[in-house]
């Protein structure tokens, strides 16, 4: 009896010991965090003092975006988002941060989902400076502009022919997956040697297998330990391997086929180029997984993003019928003549408002809104001159926040590509960070260019639009004076959320 009673003595006091430790050890986090760190000095929401977890529930959620914009508003252009991550919506401190490799991508980006590291995911800024060298003439605009005919092929021609299909049908047609559907198939033939038929066959097993492997990094990114239990999302990990099997293999194919034919010369298209790309400096060609696992992140980074750019300018251009008129009429006047399609380079010279409408739909709408994390480095940082961040920490870009940065912009919230006309125009175009900026800055920006340009200007030559009397969203939803944004969704790309019944719109061609 007095042993039972000695021993439930002993445990409970070793309970209550354990507990003891463990509740001060918790107690001691969040005072720490929140209290006694040069982070603390910087406004933000308490529970983000302590914890990233809030930040992970909105990015979950895809409202990065929002969440850091609304965070910005109410807490000026350094936020405290997290326990060691600060949010920043400044853009000359942004151009500095993203300027050179001392901010190193940060680990959010080893997710280890993919068998090797690509140009984007790599830390290493070694490993990125070679890689950028290896291709950066792959994407330079000369070698786009050879590029130019295939782009225009499988993107705008395509739609166009499947458009007027529908428009005989008497059919409403969605703009939202009408522009997937040729990023997906222009970067099928310039990427994998053939086009995925997305468009025609509304085909849409890659997107699917993208937007899954886009969720799987997430997954991992928050919780690295996910990755050794395969079973638990049999699904993300089925996409993923079913994509670096179809990246493999058309390296694999496009190999066999020089092999079997000599036809090097025949192949002038971004495969080839990854294929052969080699370092100027070193002479160091890419391994036949690192060639694929390029491929695969040109599909991964250079579909979703200029689609919704494409669909996110099209819903500014239904939502402000005075904007879709003047360009209209810019387009048509610039370029009577419909024979020919209108290319890149004629676009840019000679649609100045066409440019400005872009240019706005960036700003209100990125693609690539942000998070982005950037690692301070051993000597530590001071962002705008104010907040001090120890090496460690990491500083998150919120594009999005940057961009409606009333500081910055009049009106923010107002769709007016005004702003980037006349005079001041250029220099305010250079406030845009939609591609980012610096070392680690978008390497696809002239072929999203080239392929966002003809498909706007033909596209406004060509057809009227209208929205359906059902439209959710559109110029009749006014609020603040401003028509209701079709709400986004941002897994690393944003893009509008429910399209089928959002992104329907009415076209008649443009003589009837
Ligand atoms: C409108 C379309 C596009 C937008 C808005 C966009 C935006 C961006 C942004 C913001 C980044 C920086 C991300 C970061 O720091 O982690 C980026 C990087 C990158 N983009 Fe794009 N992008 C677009 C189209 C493309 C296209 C068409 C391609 C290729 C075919 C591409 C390939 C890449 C690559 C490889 C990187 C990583 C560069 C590096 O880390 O060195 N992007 N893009």
């Amino acid at each position: 009896m007095l042993s039972t009673i000695y021993s439930f003595i002993l445990s409970s006091t070793l309970l209550l010991l354990v507990s003891t430790l463990v509740s001060l050890l918790v107690v001691g986090t969040i005072f720490k965090r929140a209290y006694f760190t040069p982070l603390s000095k910087i406004p933000g929401p308490f529970l983000n003092s302590i914890s990233n977890l809030p930040l992970y529930y909105h990015t979950a959620r895809g409202q990065y975006h929002k969440y850091t914009t609304s965070l910005h508003a109410k807490y000026g252009d350094t936020v405290r988002v997290g326990h060691d991550q600060v949010s920043l919506a400044n853009g000359s401190e942004l151009r500095r941060v993203l300027a050179t490799h001392s901010f190193r991508k940060g680990e959010a980006y080893n997710t280890g989902v993919l068998p090797v590291q690509t140009m984007f995911s790599t830390t290493d800024p070694e490993v990125n400076k070679t890689r950028r060298r290896q291709m950066g003439n792959t994407y330079s605009m000369a070698h786009m502009r050879t590029l130019e005919d295939a782009i225009l092929e499988h993107g705008v021609i395509s739609l166009i022919g499947c458009w007027d299909a529908e428009i005989k049908k008497g059919a409403d047609v969605n703009y939202f997956y009408g522009f997937n559907g040729i990023a997906f198939d222009v970067i099928g033939m310039l990427g994998y040697g053939k086009s995925f038929d997305m468009l025609r066959e509304n085909d849409i097993t890659v997107a699917n297998n993208i937007q899954k492997m886009i969720t799987l990094s997430g997954v991992v990114t928050i919780f690295p330990v996910f990755k050794r239990f395969t079973w638990l999302f049999k699904d993300l990990f089925a996409a993923r391997n079913s994509l670096i099997a179809m990246s493999q293999a058309a390296v694999a194919r496009r190999k066999q086929d020089i092999s079997n034919t000599n036809a090097q010369a025949a192949h002038a298209d971004i495969l080839q180029k990854i294929i052969d790309a080699k370092d100027p400096k070193t002479g160091q060609t890419l391994s036949h997984s690192q060639q694929s696992a390029e491929v695969m992140l040109m599909l991964g980074a250079g579909t979703e993003t200029t689609a919704n750019t494409l669909s996110w300018t099209m819903m500014y251009i239904l939502h402000h019928p005075p904007v879709q008129h003047r360009l209209c009429q810019d387009i048509r006047r610039a370029f009577p003549d419909k024979t020919n399609p209108i290319r890149y380079d004629e676009a840019k010279a000679q649609l100045p408002y066409l440019t400005a409408v872009l240019h706005e739909s960036m700003r209100l709408n990125s693609a690539a809104p942000g998070y982005f994390p950037r690692s301070v480095p051993a000597e530590g940082t001071t962002l705008c001159g104010q907040y001090r961040v120890p090496p460690g920490a990491h500083i998150c870009i919120s594009f999005a926040a940057s961009h409606r940065n009333p500081t910055v912009w009049a009106n923010p919230d107002g769709f007016d590509p005004e702003r980037f006309m006349g005079a001041d125009g250029e220099a305010r175009s250079s406030e845009l960070l939609a591609f980012s900026a610096g070392v680690r800055a978008c390497i696809g920006r002239n072929f999203a260019l080239i392929e966002l340009y003809t498909v706007l200007a033909n596209l406004l030559r060509k057809y009227n639009f209208e929205l359906p009397e059902d439209a959710p969203y559109g110029p009749h939803r006014i609020k603040d004076g401003i028509p209701v944004e079709i709400p986004g969704l941002a897994y690393t790309t944003c893009g509008p959320i429910n399209p089928l019944v959002n992104c329907r719109v009415r076209i008649t061609h443009a003589e009837d």
